[in-house]
């Protein structure tokens, strides 16, 4: 069974047809890359697979579950999205616990430490995030994103606006992450990053798949 298959999936908006029959089967373990220029439709595309928008037409399966039942799947799920935002006066470890509990998951102090640690986060957790610059506040959605322990995880631009060095630390975060088995689709406009990340990657164009699924 593979991790996310889609069959013609398409989100229209109006005359705007934004994500159009896009058929894609990608396989547990990789790192998939979704590379695309603004307003291709990689967010309409990963809202409409993590259950955030319904798609105009077409179907989807997560983990061999169909869309329509997405809800049952959420928990094996984590997604950071394009746009994070942060209580400025929590501390990065107040958000991991205020998301824990909203996602009703009984997690120790300890493990949430643990899952700053694995975003590289250990200097910052009881600082709070209105001292955190743009970098380490994606690390922070990432974290938010790792800790249901997710089979897959959804990563919307995790390092468009990030400084070259944080990009770096980002990219080794993210095969760290891979290295469990975790998969990981991701989208990005920067053909090096997919290059250098991505096991498997697609072009995306005006919401059609442009190239075909390459190994990189
Ligand atoms: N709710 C909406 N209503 C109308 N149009 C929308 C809506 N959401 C997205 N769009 C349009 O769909 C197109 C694709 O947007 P989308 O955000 O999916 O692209 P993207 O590839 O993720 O771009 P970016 O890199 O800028 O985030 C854009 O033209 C956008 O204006």
């Amino acid at each position: 069974m593979d991790a996310i298959t889609t069959h013609n999936l398409t989100k229209t908006y109006g005359k705007n047809t934004v994500v159009n029959n896009i058929n894609l089967s990608i396989k547990k373990g990789v790192i998939f890359g979704f590379l695309g220029k603004n307003g291709a439709g990689k967010s309409t595309f990963i809202n409409m697979i993590t259950g955030l928008v319904n798609p105009t037409d077409g179907s989807f399966e997560i983990l061999g579950y169909k869309g329509n039942s997405i809800k049952e799947i959420r928990h094996k799920i984590g997604v950071l999205p394009d746009y994070s935002t942060f209580y400025e006066d929590f501390t990065a470890l107040d958000h991991l616990k205020y998301f824990s509990k909203l996602l009703k998951l009984s997690l120790t102090k300890e493990d949430l430490i643990t899952t700053l640690k694995r975003v590289e986060l250990e200097d910052a957790i009881h600082l709070k995030t209105k001292q955190f610059s743009f970098g380490m506040k994606k690390k922070l959605g990432i974290a938010q994103a790792l800790i249901n322990k997710p089979d897959i995880l959804f990563l919307d631009e995790p390092t468009s606006g990030v400084d070259a060095n944080s990009v770096l630390n980002i990219h080794s975060i993210i095969k760290d992450i891979a290295l469990n088995g975790t998969t990981i689709f991701l989208t990005s406009h920067n053909l090096d990053e997919v290059e250098k990340l991505c096991d498997e990657v697609a072009i995306m164009n005006k919401g059609t798949i442009q190239t075909g699924i390459w190994n990189s």
